[in-house]
């Protein structure tokens, strides 16, 4: 395929991104793999057989273009198969590729069916035949009684992870667990730590408990709170509700003591004090944060805007600030879409971009997984954050939560050779009608955003230039964890 055509690449670039630090430097490749990272004016002689450029700025001039690894986003809902006309493989794919995105990872639900088990797993696999533009792992999710498919989703199906939820997911297929349900679910994760050396993955959760989301909303349904405004929404989902379920997680995270757990999206500032002790304390648990509760604010959503829903919701501009500090701190190592796109009826709204939508009817997602790179590096900018920040959250982070890390992340020898080149100082109006995703509507639409892609490279070979309307390269692959693709089991590739 194409990465053996033993061709030697190189990326030679003034301003790249590698080990924590922004310089110049002449990336080697091979076969899809980095296998050197020289100096800026190195000798390419040396290398003694032929080699071409995928990008040189040395002659072009720099025009200010910096170069990273390709990020990775390991929280997306494609939805397919099932769900398809919300989005599916290709244009999540391609959404990813225009937007610097070399590796997405799925999430268990709201494909239909979920994926529960080892024959939903199959299909899953089946369904992303001849679609992906980017390389492309899977969760399996964990419910109530299906403990028992774990460990052949993962030794046999190839699952990165597992996802499940604290309160009722919106999926009816998908309901939530209980400690009972998570207890049986970590059993079998340890054996497959003891017994099966180590292919151990991760275990992540929506972490919200129901009680004080429906006490909260009985309460404003009493007081006829208006739906169509934000704030009604948001004190509908109060920060307690994110605080007793992560308290739980972490209490059931230290019972098992060698099962790695994970908080995926975090919205409550007032948890990451909690989550910071535990993982001070060697508690193996980390937490996600999105691009979305790092950009935007409840103060800014629009009366009756409702794709700017999600669960947990964006909250207040101070808790923003608080998350800022956590990412700066270390406590959260991630940034991750939540890409969860739907239709747009079911966020109660009309194609026309007028409608005022019901929040607490509403489909709780935001689609963004396009546009992460230039809304974290807008809001780094604007904080004076370093770029090359963006790197260790927006590729290592990720890749490392689900086991990639030797593959996927920022630019490193023996890594497959995924790059994503743009220009930090230049900005461009988002135009939703000019987004790859299938649903072409965006709580970002008319944001002034920096940070333009110019071109995504997976594994040597170009899939987006600037301006490309579509991805016509079909070359991504299911990513399955390195010490499982050996295994005796046969692993079913798609
Ligand atoms: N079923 C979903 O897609 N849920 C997602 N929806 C959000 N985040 O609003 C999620 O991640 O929980
Ligand atoms: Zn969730
Ligand atoms: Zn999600």
């Amino acid at each position: 395929d194409e990465n053996h055509d033993n061709i030697i690449k190189i990326i030679r670039g003034k301003n790249i991104i590698y080990n924590g630090d922004i310089k110049p430097l002449s990336i080697i490749i091979r076969n899809g793999k980095t296998i050197g990272i020289k100096d800026y004016f190195y000798n390419f002689k040396k290398l003694k057989e032929n080699y071409e450029f995928i990008y040189d700025d040395f002659k072009s001039g720099n025009k200010g273009m910096v170069i990273m690894g390709g990020l990775v986003d390991s929280h997306v809902h494609v939805n397919e198969p099932g769900r398809t006309e919300w989005e599916g493989f290709e244009s999540a794919t391609s959404a990813a590729a225009a937007g610097g995105v070399t590796t997405i990872v799925d999430m268990p639900l709201n494909s239909s069916p979920v994926t529960t088990n080892f024959k939903n797993l199959q299909d899953k696999i089946e369904s992303m035949k001849g679609k992906l533009r980017v390389d492309v792992g899977l969760l399996g999710g964990i419910i109530p009684g299906n403990s028992n498919e774990i460990k052949k989703m993962v030794l046999q199906g190839g699952v990165l992870g597992f996802k499940s939820f604290l309160l009722p997911s919106g999926i009816d297929e998908f309901p939530s667990v209980n400690e009972t349900d998570i207890q049986e679910a970590m059993n079998q994760m340890k054996s497959l730590k003891i017994e099966h050396d180590k292919s151990d993955v991760i275990m992540m959760f929506h972490a919200e408990v129901e009680d004080p989301i429906k006490e909260a909303t009985d309460r404003l349904q009493r007081e006829n709170a208006d739906p169509k405004l934000y704030e009604t929404y948001l004190e509908s989902r109060p920060k307690i509700a994110e605080n007793i379920a992560i308290n739980k997680i972490i209490e059931i995270t230290k019972l098992n003591k060698i099962v790695s757990t994970h908080i995926v999206h975090l919205s409550s500032s007032e948890a990451i004090k909690q989550i910071r002790d535990a993982m001070d304390e060697g508690v193996p648990i980390s937490a996600e944060t999105t691009y979305n509760y790092l950009y935007l604010n409840s103060e800014s959503v629009p009366y009756g805007n409702t794709l700017f829903k999600s669960a947990p919701p964006v909250r207040e501009q101070q808790n923003q600030d608080l998350l800022w500090d956590a990412m700066i701190n270390g406590t959260i190592k991630l940034i991750v879409s939540d890409h969860s796109p739907c239709t747009i009826d079911l966020k109660q709204l009309k194609a026309d971009n007028q409608s005022i939508g019901d929040f607490l009817k509403a489909w709780g997602g935001i689609s963004s997984l396009e546009l992460g790179l230039p809304i974290i590096w807008t809001q780094c900018k604007n904080r004076g954050i370093p770029i090359y920040h963006l790197s260790q959250w927006l590729s290592d982070g990720p890749s490392k939560l689900v086991g990639l890390n030797d593959r996927k992340g920022s630019i490193e020898i023996g890594r497959d050779a995924d790059f994503v080149i743009f220009n930090p100082n230049e900005s461009f109006i988002v135009d939703e009608k000019k987004l790859l995703l299938k649903n072409k509507f965006s709580a970002y639409n008319g944001q002034q955003l920096f940070g333009v892609v110019y071109k995504t490279i997976l594994r040597g070979n170009t899939i987006f230039n600037k301006g490309d309307e579509k991805i016509s390269k079909i070359i991504g692959k299911r990513l399955i964890k390195s010490n499982l693709i050996n295994k005796r089991d046969s692993i079913i590739h798609c």
